[in-house]
């Protein structure tokens, strides 16, 4: 397990990682989420020590992380690092072996690779005629191709298509069930919503919130969708009910406990029919709104 604590880093006057503590658990899929310079890459490059730490610790498996281990975590940049003119095969052959890897034996797991994400006609092209998508996936590979202990992925998933995104997720997946740790940044929540297990959402340098999808949701506030054959105006008159919307014969409303949602159910019925009401589970995308606003 990697455990990131109190991780701090400034830029002259700048505090792009602000105290940011986090796990990334053995066998789960974490998403680093964030707006634009929230700081997510330079978390990951301090915990892959290519940045230095102005505070905190990274933990591998609860002791400071070593040059060694650090080595055997598969790391995939933000600034994509392939050498254009190279032949994909040599290329990822060549960075196989600058991991430790033996020419055959990273041979081998490039092969197998480059058939999972279907580009092993592409093998004897120079990275630089291939697509930029193409690029990306030869970039993940390099990341995945030594059996790493860890994974932490700098937008993975970013300018794939949405088969490329499925081979990708699955791979990740396979990962994680082998008990490896996987920590990726995205943009893309909806991905995030589907694939991971926990979420580290960061904003401007601070963690605001860190748990699962469900610990995530349910940590708002609990709100009911009432849709009636009438205005529900009147719903603005019910005591112990805050209305958060009213839009015509819909009202969005968090009942103050189980009594006064009885009530306003009760109110409801004996005004005409109740067409819906239904408990609301925030989107990923409301949550983040609101933890990053
Ligand atoms: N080498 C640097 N020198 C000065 N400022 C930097 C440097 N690297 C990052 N920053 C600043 O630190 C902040 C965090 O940047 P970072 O790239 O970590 O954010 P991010 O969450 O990865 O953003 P994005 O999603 O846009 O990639 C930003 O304000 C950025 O401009």
């Amino acid at each position: 397990m990697i455990a990131v604590k109190g991780l701090t880093r400034t830029f002259g006057d700048l505090v792009a990682v602000d105290d940011v503590t986090f796990d990334v658990t053995d066998g789960l899929m974490t998403g680093f989420v964030g707006g634009n310079g929230a700081g997510k890459t330079t978390t990951m490059r301090m915990v892959m020590g290519l940045l230095a730490m102005h505070g905190g610790e990274v933990l591998w498996n609860g002791a400071p992380i070593t040059a060694a281990e650090r080595r055997r975590v598969g790391y995939m940049p933000e600034e994509r690092g392939l050498y254009p003119k190279q032949k994909v095969l040599d290329q990822l052959v060549y960075l196989g072996e600058l991991s430790g890897m033996t020419a055959s034996a990273a041979r081998a797991s490039v092969t197998t690779h480059l058939e999972r994400f279907g580009l092993e006609d592409r093998a004897g092209e120079r990275v630089e005629k291939l697509s930029l998508g193409n690029q990306q996936r030869v970039q993940i590979i390099a990341a995945l191709m030594t059996e790493p202990d860890a994974l932490i992925l700098d937008e993975p998933f970013s300018g794939l298509d949405p088969q490329a995104v499925d081979s990708m997720a699955d791979l990740l997946r396979e990962h994680t069930a082998r008990g490896i740790p996987v920590l990726f940044s995205s943009h893309q929540l909806d991905l995030v919503e589907r694939l991971c297990d926990r979420l580290v959402v960061l904003a401007h340098g601070r963690v605001v919130a860190t748990g699962s999808v469900d610990e995530l949701r349910s940590g708002g506030p609990e709100l009911y969708r009432l849709t009636l054959d009438g205005d529900a105006g009147w719903v603005r008159d019910l005591a112990g009910i805050h209305v958060h919307d009213v839009d015509g014969t819909t009202a969005l409303v968090e009942p103050d406990d189980a009594g006064a949602r009885r009530a306003l159910l009760e109110a409801a019925v004996s005004r005409g029919d109740v067409l819906d009401f239904a408990k609301q589970v925030p989107a990923l995308s409301e949550i983040y709104r609101e933890v990053t606003a």
